[in-house]
């Protein structure tokens, strides 16, 4: 009881500073997934953070510090993990649609029990590696944490990224190196520092796009 009072409070004060506006039964989703999480990590080793009490600024706000900059409707999350940034952002964005895709068969199980367990209606979870993956919806945007470098990631969903889509990499450190090693035909169409409550360190949010897609919706 008290971890979820403390989660909840974590959560308010988190996204009242992050400026972040969700409706009750959207809050009491993601504390849902919290709780699924928490549980689950312990036997099938979900995610590195352990304690619950971090779980809600470096997953939780981590993942909603994306918000503002997401153009279109049609999302896929790349190496989603435990759902992470997608869940999150599905529940925050409701009309919107998210793919989330892990070759990892105990994590999409994960994500599945967590679709259903939470009434996610818009969120899609797929099995596969990303190479394999062939879609049947075009993606406005593409989105990463912690998954590759902005070269394979690029390498891997190539044939996924049209000239209007945007390409979403949540960082740490600003990559200058993975910058630089950039495929020519791409660019960074938008960078920006992401402010997170209760996470030290930075981060950073870089949009990138096939070279003269600047973004306009
Ligand atoms: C470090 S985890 C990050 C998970 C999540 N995005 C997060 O931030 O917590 C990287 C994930 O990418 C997945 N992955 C690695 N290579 C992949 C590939 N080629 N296709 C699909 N998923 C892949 C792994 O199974 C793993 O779950």
């Amino acid at each position: 009881m008290t971890l979820v009072l403390n989660q909840t409070e974590q959560l308010t004060s988190g996204l009242k500073a992050m400026g972040v506006k969700l409706a009750e039964v959207q809050q009491a989703k993601i504390l849902r997934y919290l709780e699924l999480l928490h549980k689950w990590n312990k036997a099938y080793n979900l995610t590195a953070v352990r304690d619950p009490v971090l779980h809600v600024s470096r997953h939780i706000l981590d993942s909603l510090a994306a918000l503002p900059y997401l153009k279109g409707v049609q999302f896929l999350d790349v190496g989603a993990g435990a759902g992470l940034p997608g869940i999150p952002l599905s529940i925050a964005l409701p009309e919107s649609h998210w793919t989330l895709l892990d070759s990892n068969g105990k994590k999409t199980r994960f994500m599945d029990q967590c679709r259903m367990d939470m009434g996610l209606p818009n969120l899609r979870v797929e099995h596969t590696r990303i190479e394999a993956f062939s879609p049947d919806v075009k993606f406005d945007g593409i989105i990463s944490r912690a998954f590759a470098t902005i070269g394979d990631m690029i390498a891997g969903c190539r044939d996924l990224i049209l000239s209007e889509t945007r390409i979403y990499a949540l960082k740490g450190l600003y990559p200058h190196d993975e910058i630089e090693a950039m495929p020519a035909d791409f660019e960074v169409v938008e960078w920006h520092k992401l402010e997170v409550p209760g996470c030290d360190g930075e981060r950073h949010l870089l949009i990138i796009a096939r070279s003269g897609n600047t973004g306009g919706s």
